[in-house]
């Protein structure tokens, strides 16, 4: 069992007894439940039609278009009407129905414009579109399965039109929506928004994706007060109750669709580490908060310690890394770094040293009392002294090399920390990972000047580039964006049976050496998100190899290709608009 798996184990709090346990679900009756599909392709009242193919609809006949509408001046009608918007929520809107009406369009512009989209098609606006789900929504755009479809989940999976298409899934029960907390079946836009940029950023075929919310209740006072509220309106479903629930869904879902990859998203902290454990072995599916985030933050890492070193001479291995949050996050990428340590030399007690963790109650360290089950690995058992919850006086404890913000917690790192981590490294690393952008630990602007332009900088949402002193300066984004199309691409050409850690670390490490010269030259810790198809086929052909390694691939003929044939093979693969 590799480190990672075996810290997910731990983390999730069950006991596996190997990697190849047998999950048996609980029979469920049928006679005892209510059967509701909550969302079926025809609609009773035959006004709404889920559309799902994306495809292209036929050429319109003769007459039927205006007479001078040609493609790229239509594109650039397109531009003109979406930037004509006033506010991010409207452009979210137009384009999502471009993306409906003309999917070609709404691919094309994307891939061209792609920094400009992804705020507005994911973070931050999307986290807006999911807080007013229920009252922007228009038109089906995914599979809702209920916890009153228990029993009856097969029947509701089968209404999706496209079952021998699909290819990806990405699944959300609502329950930690970015860093907005629960927002039940609003959450459905996530799992929208991170399939169109599989779609945009590692051409997946539009027409092979699945969007699912899990509504299993929510736990949304707000929402569950709303007239509009479009899901059912109980209490979240927990414990064995959520844990039946998922056995069926998971088991139905790998019988309906026998060439999926699920990915998990935004899953609250313990169902995170919980289902990721529970499945990983027998189905292919990983958890994009944890394994996604840790590959993305790892790779931003290793090119911030390759630059801090060219001042300090501090090797990777040295850095002292302050984790401020500890959920699903936080604790998934300080897996992912302890993984990357070990394999770098250092031994697990010396890797795990390296690691320090703040939650909600400050310090993380073994005599403060019970543990939630996730934190126990990474608790310090060196500290005796009192617990500590002042961030600056934790950082001066911990004289980190790198502060890394998984909190959910606005502008937690305050001017007076940013220049106590300055006063501390001559390039303090500095990553407020946070979303969306108004929950950032902190503002790239406020990170420039606060360690005078010294800083090595990543967030989860994007922030405008800075000039100090007259030189600029580019913010990265360190946000699984990065990762998770390549890795979905590999891991379906592979046709992996599961997502191994080495598959995971491969995508990571795929990331981290994209950077080109003239990247490099800018000292950039992410490529340039325009290049995102070819750093993804890139990732890809790792994570394919990686796959391989693992004897994981069912795609053996592959293992024939020579590494330029992988890639051009993985290319080929990539759908255009
Ligand atoms: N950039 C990226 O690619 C990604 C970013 N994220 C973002 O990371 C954030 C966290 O996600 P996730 O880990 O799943 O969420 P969780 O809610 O599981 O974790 C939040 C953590 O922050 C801690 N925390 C809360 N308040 C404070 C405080 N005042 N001081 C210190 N710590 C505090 C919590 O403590 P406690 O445990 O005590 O409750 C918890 O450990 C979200 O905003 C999410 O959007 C997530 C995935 C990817
Ligand atoms: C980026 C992401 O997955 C999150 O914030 O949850
Ligand atoms: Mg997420």
């Amino acid at each position: 069992m590799s480190c990672v798996t075996a810290l997910i184990h731990q983390a999730s709090g069950i006991r596996q007894r190997g990697p190849n346990r047998v999950i048996t679900p609980t029979e469920v009756s049928f006679d005892t439940l209510i059967m509701t599909i909550v969302l079926t392709p025809y609609w009773s009242n035959g006004v709404q039609k889920l559309k799902v193919a994306h495809q292209p609809p036929a050429k319109p006949k003769h007459g039927l278009t205006p007479p001078t509408l040609d493609d790229e001046t239509h594109a650039t009608r397109c531009l003109l009407q979406l930037r004509s918007k006033d506010k991010n929520i409207e452009k979210y809107i137009y384009l999502s129905m471009l993306k409906e009406q003309d999917p070609n369009m709404f691919y094309r512009l994307c891939l061209r414009y792609m920094s400009e989209f992804t705020p507005i098609i994911y973070t931050p606006t999307v986290g807006d579109a999911c807080l007013q789900y229920s009252h922007i929504y228009r038109r089906p755009e995914g599979l809702f399965i209920s916890i009153k479809d228990k029993g009856n989940i097969r029947n509701v999976i089968r209404n999706w039109p496209k079952l021998d298409e699909a290819r990806i899934s990405v699944v959300t029960d609502g329950s930690r929506i970015l860093g907005l907390g629960d927002l039940g079946v609003n959450g459905m836009p996530i799992s929208i928004g991170k399939l169109s940029l599989y779609i945009a950023g590692a051409g997946i075929r539009p027409w092979s994706t699945i969007p699912i919310c899990l509504d299993l209740g929510t736990n949304n006072q707000k929402f569950l007060d709303d007239p509009l509220y479009l899901g059912l309106r109980r209490k979240r479903a927990a414990g064995e109750e959520m844990t039946e629930f998922m056995d069926e869904f998971m088991r139905e879902m790998s019988l309906a669709f026998p060439k999926l990859l699920v990915q998990f998203e935004d899953f609250s902290t313990d169902a995170a580490f919980l289902y990721l454990s529970r499945y990983r072995h027998q189905y292919p599916v990983f958890n994009d908060d944890i394994q996604g985030t840790g590959a993305v933050v790892l790779s931003g890492l290793i090119n911030a310690a390759r630059l801090s070193s060219q001042a300090s001479g501090r090797p990777i291995t040295d850095h002292r890394i302050l984790f401020f949050g500890a959920g699903s996050a936080g604790v998934g990428v300080a897996m992912q770094l302890m993984s990357f340590f070990t394999l770098n030399g250092l031994s697990e007690e010396e890797a795990r040293r390296r690691i320090w963790l703040v939650d909600s109650g400050g310090l993380v360290f073994d005599k403060r009392g019970k543990l939630a089950e996730h934190k126990k690995y990474f608790s310090r058992n060196d500290y005796e002294g009192p617990p500590i919850t002042d961030i600056l006086e934790i950082i001066d404890y911990v004289k980190p090399t790198a502060l890394l913000g998984l909190s959910t917690i606005s502008n937690a790192f305050t001017p007076s920390v940013i220049r106590l981590m300055a006063a501390l490294n001559p390039r303090p690393i500095i990553f407020p990972l946070s979303n969306p952008v108004r929950l950032s630990e902190c503002s790239f602007h406020d990170a420039v000047e606060h360690t005078q332009g010294t800083v090595l900088f990543a967030s989860g949402s994007p922030f405008p580039e800075e000039e100090h002193e007259g030189r600029k300066m580019y913010p990265g984004q360190g946000n699984n964006m990065y990762i998770f199309p390549g890795l979905g691409l590999g891991s379906i050409l592979a046709r992996a049976t599961s997502v191994t850690d080495s598959m995971v670390e491969a995508s990571s490490l795929g990331l981290a050496g994209a950077l080109t010269e003239e990247e490099h030259a800018m000292g950039l810790l992410y490529p340039r998100i325009e290049r995102i198809r070819e750093i993804s086929a890139h990732i890809a052909k790792e994570v394919v190899r990686a796959a391989q390694k693992a004897g994981v691939d069912r795609s053996t003929e592959l293992r024939k290709l020579s590494d330029q044939e992988l890639l051009e093979f993985v290319q080929s693969k990539m759908w255009n608009p």
